[in-house]
């Protein structure tokens, strides 16, 4: 049965909630399931903007023939070709032969890619600015390169104001109910969740993000309405806040996130110790991180956010704990930047961990080191107490020089 949603005059919601899934393009864990999000122009001209992920199909075909009530599809605009939102228009085409497809160059190559279709049959191709009139709505067309994807654009409706903004302002999780980003808490629901979607997703584009957001910056947006999570029609200063603050590898929070690798708890008790002498410090933004527990792309987010990172980890097998190896190597290839570190590693023969560490910050832009390395030999003895304890007075300098 078909399950649609008013987004304003004309435009409806017709894509649908997958909420089974636990790992998001085979690499990122997630509990709250995803909304993939299509949009249906109901108007002299039909118009369905972007299709789904497979897993929701079933229902966006009902969505679609329930919005068309008989009538002819006219036009499938496709803004972005990844499959969570492609998947669907093979099937689509072949059950609206009818329909023209709307896209750029680059998604008319990539669309060929995918689909089993002659697609120079079915393509109408638009470039930049390019303007597409249904009757009551007119579409204009903005190329958004890497935006996740090479061939992304979004695209503009004049009469509603409505952005159609592809992964941009996209989050994870399936919708409550609720279409509407203004029904939910922004910091409890959305930021960390956008926060984790565009760490993982979009992270490593971030100029291109800014470039977007600049190129409609002049237009008159009364709502954005992204592929995933909700849409933004309130308060959009922090929603685009949020997203500048990220696409410039700026810090969130002026505090530290300690994250540790620890396999007998030593190193852990150290990190503790650690972050008990920066709340003495005043110290107040904090986070704790075991990388054994915590999945890559859940620390990343973290490490987007605050402007001090410590990593207190072991050497292992004359290496990086394996399980930090593979957290700083998702931040290094996030192109995480713009950070104050600090280190303390944990040896039990010949500690190596921290020198490497440092290297790895090295390679990164923009890293200040804050203090110096701490060495520990198996586990926290006095002396290496008090080296902890004298690192803590360092950061928490550091962090209070930002306030
Ligand atoms: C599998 C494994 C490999 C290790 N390899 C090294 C090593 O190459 N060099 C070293 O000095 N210590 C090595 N250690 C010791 C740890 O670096 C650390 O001193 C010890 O695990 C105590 O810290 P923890 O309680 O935080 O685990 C290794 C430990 C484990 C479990």
């Amino acid at each position: 049965m078909h399950c649609v949603y008013k987004v304003t005059n004309g435009i409806w919601w017709i894509g649908g909630n997958e909420r089974k899934l636990s790992v998001f393009e085979g690499a990122i864990p997630m509990n709250d399931g995803m909304a993939y999000n299509s949009y249906f122009i109901d108007d002299e001209k039909t118009v369905v903007l972007d299709t789904v992920d497979k897993s929701v199909a079933g229902v966006f075909y009902e969505n679609v023939d329930y919005m068309l009530d008989g009538r002819s599809l006219d036009y499938v605009i496709v803004n972005h070709v990844e499959p969570d939102h492609s998947a669907s228009l093979e099937e689509l085409i072949m059950r609206h032969p009818e329909a023209k497809v709307i896209g750029s160059k680059k998604i008319k190559a990539m669309v060929k890619q995918y689909v089993t279709w002659d697609v120079d049959k079915y393509f109408e191709e638009i470039k930049e600015g390019d303007e597409l009139c249904t009757g009551s709505h007119t579409f204009t067309f903005y190329m958004a390169p890497m935006v996740h994807w090479p061939e992304v654009m979004v695209t503009f409706e004049k009469s509603t104001g409505s952005l159609f903004s592809a992964d941009a302002f996209g989050i994870f999780g399936a919708h409550d109910g609720n279409i509407f980003a203004d029904a939910y808490d922004f910091e409890l629901e959305w930021l960390p969740s956008a926060r984790k979607y565009y760490t993982t997703i979009v992270g490593k584009y971030g100029s291109f993000t800014e470039k977007l957001l600049g190129k409609v910056g002049g237009l008159d947006i009364q709502r954005i309405c992204p592929l995933h999570g909700f849409i933004i029609r309130k308060d959009f200063e922090k929603y685009i806040n949020a997203y500048i603050t990220w696409a410039r590898y700026e810090s969130e929070e002026n505090g530290v996130l300690i994250l540790y690798a620890s396999p007998y708890g030593n190193t852990k008790n150290a990190a503790e110790i650690l972050a008990c002498e920066l709340a003495e410090d005043g110290v107040t933004r904090m986070k704790l991180m075991d990388v054994s527990h915590w999945d890559p792309m859940d620390v990343l987010p973290q490490a987007f956010r605050y402007n001090h990172i410590v990593i207190a980890c072991t050497t292992y097998n004359n290496g990086i704990f394996v399980k930090m190896e593979e957290a700083l190597g998702e931040m290094k290839s996030m192109g995480v930047c713009n950070k104050k570190v600090s280190i303390i590693e944990n040896g039990s023969w010949n500690p190596v961990s921290g020198k490497l560490i440092k290297e790895f910050f090295e390679g990164l832009q923009n890293i200040e080191f804050v203090g110096d390395i701490v060495t520990i030999k198996s586990s926290v003895k006095e002396d290496s107490a008090q080296a902890v304890a004298d690192l803590a007075k360092v950061i928490a300098a550091s962090v209070q020089a930002q306030a």
